[in-house]
């Protein structure tokens, strides 16, 4: 802002003819710089095309040492054909314009490195002339001499750019945005950080143009799409991008300051500075496949795509896909640490139930297709993620229980099983699983009944129970056991037969008690008991077993109490998984353990041996994006670990992340003034156990970017409610336009009318002229399904949320709906409704009803100052 000011003051003396005329002629200086870079470009790009042909050829040859030097440079040639085809729509977005440095030393990229300005760069006139100018854009080029045409916006060269402010501004004069689309240069904005200064380029007074790149660009309207912030990041910002990977870089700040983006632009920072070491990938942690969908692209508009996966929090494990929301009640015991007792004893219990009508014995691990609830299995789960957000957007539908699967497979969208309410019967009785896919084990498993030696030997339930309890003591992990159980029986087999003490020479009783097992062990009613009486279990077949109440209970008791129990088990029975339900069947596979199996040969693939691949062109018939996806899926383990909204992550989720990053570097990025989770310390235990004893650098940043001012101050008010004493960030622009508040209730408000839904659609519409991006109405959880009616037919822009789809999404303006209904949905709900109120751009509408007890202007109790 003040940069705004000083510039506005700098160029007061112009009028407005001269002005444009300057920016006519400014635009033309950068356009001529554009054209040289776009030739260079397609230089590059023949270069690059020629490689590959000439790598092809080689290939030909056919010897081993032709296809390594071919496959080589196929990669290098693709990583520059790839980079450089690319349709950036901005290509070229900066220029700094600097004095001479303290010393003449040039980095790799052609650029000087001094930091701080030459003693004599500034004359004692006040003059200065321009040493060196950059330009700054998404990749660096540098001309066929080798000077820098583009710096990359990552390299330490282009840190000024963000850096530099009028108190601290080092060698920068002038810093300017360029706005151009493909080849054309559209704009020019000036910041001068040394206005004080007259200087001089090429003789010629400095020109200054613009009025501020940043406002232009939080003016814009919103789509469903985030975009990148590359041309316009902020000085604290460009701290956290730029802080060095160790250890673990720890962000807060209010709503709105650039978490999300800030998480994105360090992805790619990261890559930029040591592609090696994430070749292991980087993972980025969301908390909705809505925020997924609405960050995807801003990677790929920066050059980077194949090294990240960003995924839902619901989506982490394979072969899972979260679908459904738990009601409050349900999601605590679900998160919290007590569930991690619970689901220890349901494993061992789930075995003990084996005999019985239960569990199953399924083949595979968590991924497997056949296993109950895969209904947005790997296929459905990665067209989720390509898919554009409007369809993702698909609102939700009531009557939870006995839903077809093709309607919920059509539908990507969270069901209705939020509230108690909402949660049927069916579908779940004594003992059973409510549906087919748990299979009952082939035969009872309560006697053993073997022949050896020419008689029968049996294992009775009581000694089966014990042989069982002593195969079970110890922690390792229940499918790990098997043998040991297997081992257990047969020594048990083996007293009873009496033929250890009738040789007393020991090789002999060795060589007999040898047979005794391997007859045993290869007879069919054997072998078929173990399976029934020690099945490999899958976390999904423990799930199962949980939605029987009384088995839950069983395995509960002392840490949930009755009502959760029931609760818990009947969410558990419903088709489909929750995020909570996510997380634990990934604590599951953890529990349960994976046997080994041999391995299945794969088709060797020269291409793995290199690194840095998922950058490749589509050389083969898998295309790049294909291949990256692919890897990611293989990936369980990552180099780089970013959490964004780590504020709601509860403790089972966070154990289920820090599973992917046990030797990763980590940035998490949150705000615990937005948190939904109901007990914030214990969240805070799991994450500092996530994140080990690794050092923290701590980093906060300050200013709203997203609301205007009058926006939040509003929000501010529900903050002082929900988390007291804690301070807003500052907003960093106002419009003039104050939040407007309507009733339904039929005595005081301002605009009165009778009917949410009428209210709420007029208001929606109202809005929808008066912006050109999108507009969200915010509603309840449990509403989210008439919302998304009381809006048909208004079209794409306008789109109907439950409070908890809001995390981290924007829009031009909003129509928040029953502030107390969302305050009242949960423990958490004022820092959920806080939440709600910061989503806007431009504009807000508070629509209240009889329980908001609304003032006579409308203004709901809860949003009162
Ligand atoms: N330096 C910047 N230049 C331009 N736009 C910016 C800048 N920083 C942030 N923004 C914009 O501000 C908005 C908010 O950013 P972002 O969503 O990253 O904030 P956040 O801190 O994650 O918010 P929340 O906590 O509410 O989810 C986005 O539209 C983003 O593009």
């Amino acid at each position: 802002m003040a940069a705004q000011v000083q510039q506005e003051a700098a160029l007061g003396s112009v009028d407005t003819s001269a002005h444009d005329s300057v920016r006519e002629r400014e635009i033309g200086v950068e356009q001529e710089h554009l054209d040289r870079v776009y030739r260079r470009l397609e230089e590059k790009i023949h270069e690059a095309e020629f490689l590959m042909n000439d790598a092809a050829k080689r290939g030909q040859v056919g010897t081993p040492g032709a296809l390594a030097e071919r496959d080589a440079q196929v990669f290098r040639a693709g990583i520059h054909l790839n980079r450089l085809n690319n349709e950036f729509e901005d290509f070229l977005f900066g220029r700094i314009d600097l004095l001479a440095g303290k010393d003449g030393k040039k980095g790799p990229d052609g650029a000087y490195t001094a930091v701080e300005p030459a003693e004599g760069a500034i004359r004692s006139d006040n003059t200065a002339d321009i040493a060196e100018t950059l330009h700054i854009g998404r990749i660096g080029v540098l001309d066929a001499d080798y000077s820098p045409l583009v710096i990359d916006w990552r390299a330490p060269a282009a840190a000024p750019f963000y850096r530099s402010t009028p108190v601290d501004p080092g060698r920068v004069v002038r810093r300017r945005v360029i706005r151009s689309k493909g080849r054309r240069v559209l704009g020019v904005e000036d910041d001068l950080m040394r206005p004080e200064l007259a200087a001089f380029l090429d003789g010629r007074e400095l020109p200054v143009v613009g009025d501020g790149a940043l406002m232009a660009a939080l003016g814009q309207a919103r789509s469903h799409t985030m975009r990148d912030i590359v041309a316009s990041i902020q000085a604290e910002q460009d701290q956290v991008i730029r802080a060095p990977a160790a250890s673990v870089t720890y962000v807060e700040g209010g709503p709105g300051t650039g978490k999300t983006a800030v998480a994105l632009h360090r992805a790619a920072y990261l890559l930029y500075q040591d592609r090696r070491r994430y070749a292991g990938g980087i993972l980025i942690v969301s908390p909705t496949p809505l925020l997924v969908a609405y960050t995807e692209g801003v990677l790929p508009s920066l050059g980077e795509e194949g090294q990240v996966a960003i995924r839902a929090v619901g989506s982490l494990v394979d072969g899972a896909e979260a679908t459904l929301y738990d009601s409050p009640a349900v999601a605590r015991a679900k998160g919290s640490y007590r569930m991690l007792k619970v689901l220890r004893k349901a494993a061992r219990g789930a075995l003990e139930t084996a005999g019985e009508a239960g569990p199953a014995a399924e083949s595979g691990g968590l991924g497997d297709a056949s296993s109950r609830s895969v209904r947005n299995g790997n296929g459905e789960a990665s067209r989720a993620r390509g898919q554009g957000r409007a369809e993702q957007r698909a609102p939700g539908r009531g009557g939870a229980p006995g839903r077809s699967r093709n309607a919920d497979a059509e539908q990507l969208a969270f069901g209705d099983d939020f509230g108690d309410g909402g949660f049927g019967d069916g579908g779940f009785g004594d003992g059973g699983f409510g549906d087919d896919e748990a299979q009952a084990p082939a035969l009872s498993a309560t006697r053993l009944r073997v022949v050896a030696f020419g008689r029968r030997l049996e294992l009775e339930a009581d000694e089966l129970d014990r042989v069982r309890r002593t195969a079970l003591s110890g922690t390792a992990p229940v499918n790990l056991l098997r043998p040991r159980a297997r081992k257990l029986l047969l020594d048990a087999l083996w007293e009873q037969s009496g033929a250890g003490s009738r040789h007393s020479d020991p090789e002999l009783a060795a060589e007999l008690r040898s047979s005794f097992d391997e007859d045993i062990s290869s007879e069919d009613s054997f072998i078929a008991f173990l399976d029934a009486w020690w099945p490999e279990l899958t976390p999904r077949a423990v799930l199962a077993a949980m939605a029987d109440e009384k088995r839950l209970g069983r395995w509960a008791r002392r840490i949930l109490n009755p009502g959760e129990v029931r609760r818990v088990a009947r969410s558990l029975g419903r088709d489909g998984l929750s995020v909570h339900d996510v997380a634990m069947l990934d604590e599951l596979q953890a529990i349960l353990g994976t046997p080994a199996r041999p391995r299945k040969k794969r088709e060797a693939d020269p291409l793995d041996q290199l690194t840095g691949l998922e950058e490749l062109m589509p050389v083969r018939e898998e295309s790049q994006r294909e291949r990256a996806e692919r890897l990611a899926q293989e990936r369980t383990e990552y180099a780089h670990v970013i959490v964004d909204e780590a504020q709601d992550l509860t403790p089972m989720q966070w154990r289920m992340i820090g599973r992917r990053g046990r030797h990763a570097t980590w940035t998490v990025v949150g705000d615990p003034a937005q948190s939904s989770w109901s007990d914030p310390d214990e969240a805070a235990e799991a994450r500092d156990e996530a994140l080990g004893t690794r050092p923290r650098r701590r980093f906060t940043l300050t200013v709203n970017y997203r609301n205007p001012a009058e926006i939040a101050e509003l929000a501010a008010r529900v903050l002082a409610l929900a988390l007291p004493g804690s301070t807003s960030p500052s907003a960093v622009r106002s419009t003039g336009v104050e939040p407007r508040f309507v009733t339904t209730n039929n005595g005081r408000g301002t605009v009165v009318r009778d009917g949410l839904a009428r209210t709420v659609r007029e208001e929606a519409a109202r809005l929808l002229d008066r912006v050109d991006g999108t507009v969200g109405v915010v509603v309840a959880m449990n509403r989210r399904a008439e919302a998304a009616r009381w809006l048909a037919g208004l079209g794409d822009r306008v789109v109907a949320l439950g409070s908890l789809e809001a995390k981290g999404l924007e829009y031009d303006a909003t129509v928040v709906v029953s502030p107390a209904e969302i305050a009242d949905e949960s423990p958490a709900g004022l820092r959920v409704l806080y939440v709600a109120l910061t989503r806007a751009t431009q504009q807000l509408t508070v629509v209240s009803q009889d329980r908001d007890e609304p003032d006579a202007n409308g203004v709901p109790d809860l949003l009162r100052d």
